[in-house]
């Protein structure tokens, strides 16, 4: 037999059996998945009706290791719209495979979701962004991709189209939101590129990365979303720039993750007003069942 050493990991079986378990232990049947980056599991702490489950205790699921995830699937209310948040995401960097990275999106899939709202932090390439600032994806540059890690690698229908995967009626409402909050001088629009990780940029791969038209980088949300559009999901992009990327050889501020951890968490609640606004108008709002 030939080896497939790219192919997918997770059986569609696999996929199933944690589905149903799921669907068996909770009476939630959201429509709505969010994805909660480093430092920002707070963003489902003011939901209703709360139900946790760990992920070491679902069959299949793999476990958070990088601090400011927390390892815990929350389903709840946010107003009267039931929901599901991933508080804690999988990385490549952490030894998964991007078929396991992504497996909870197939999982959000086969319960019924149909939008996927990702959330990350990253480090802003672009010379106007400003630490704090939320940027709302409207690309992304799959670096690790062109490299052959590829999550759809081995699964599925081919050649999916991905020139529209952030869903430009969902990018609308979020910006229409953030100036109702008064919040539109620090959202933006951008574009969004992922590395592997485990390191941060040394200076000629940031000046590379932001020629090449990077607004913000980061090491996560492009395998997910890539999975969610090939699956039929809306997306919505969301990251908070938690530090500035050096460019300037000059430059003595290193990053480090205690950093993109702290600035998070300030910035959490903010996010978090800008989302539970978004989830509470996405099904009133007749663009987004059209897009
Ligand atoms: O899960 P996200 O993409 O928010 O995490 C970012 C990228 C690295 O995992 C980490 C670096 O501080 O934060
Ligand atoms: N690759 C990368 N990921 C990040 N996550 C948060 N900040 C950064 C950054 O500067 N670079």
């Amino acid at each position: 037999m030939h080896s497939k050493g790219n192919a997918c990991c997770c059986s569609f079986d696999e996929c199933k059996l944690t589905t149903e378990w799921l669907m068996s232990r909770t009476r939630h049947k959201p429509k709505i998945a969010v994805v909660c980056g480093s430092g920002l599991g707070l963003l489902a702490d003011n939901i209703s009706n709360k139900q946790v489950f760990r992920y070491e205790d679902i069959p299949n699921f793999p476990v958070s290791t990088v601090p400011g995830h927390e390892g815990h699937l929350v389903f709840g209310h946010v107003r009267d719209k039931s929901c599901v948040f991933m508080q804690g995401r999988f990385h490549l960097y952490e030894g998964y495979s991007l078929c396991r990275v992504t497996f909870p999106v197939r999982i959000f899939k086969l319960m019924g979701v149909e939008t996927i709202i990702v959330t990350n932090a990253s480090g802003g390439l672009c010379q106007d962004f400003k630490v704090g600032d939320i940027m709302i994806i409207k690309d992304h540059i799959n670096l690790p991709g062109f490299a052959g890690q590829h999550p759809l690698c081995g699964f599925g229908i081919r050649f999916p189209c991905m020139s529209d995967a952030y869903s430009k009626d969902l990018r609308k409402l979020t910006l229409d939101i953030s100036s109702e909050l008064g919040y539109s001088n620090f959202v933006r629009e951008g574009v969004y590129c992922m590395v592997s990780g485990p390191n941060f940029e040394t200076i000629a791969e940031a000046r590379m990365l932001h020629i090449l038209g990077s607004d913000s980088v980061g090491m996560s949300t492009v395998p997910e979303v890539t999975v969610a559009k090939h699956c039929g999901l809306r997306v919505l992009g969301l990251s908070l720039i938690t530090n500035k990327v050096s460019l300037d050889y000059s430059r003595e501020e290193k990053v480090n993750h205690e950093e993109v951890l702290h600035i998070s968490k300030m910035r959490a609640e903010m996010l978090q007003k800008v989302l539970y606004t978004f989830i509470t108008r996405s099904h009133q709002e007749e663009a987004i069942n059209s897009s």
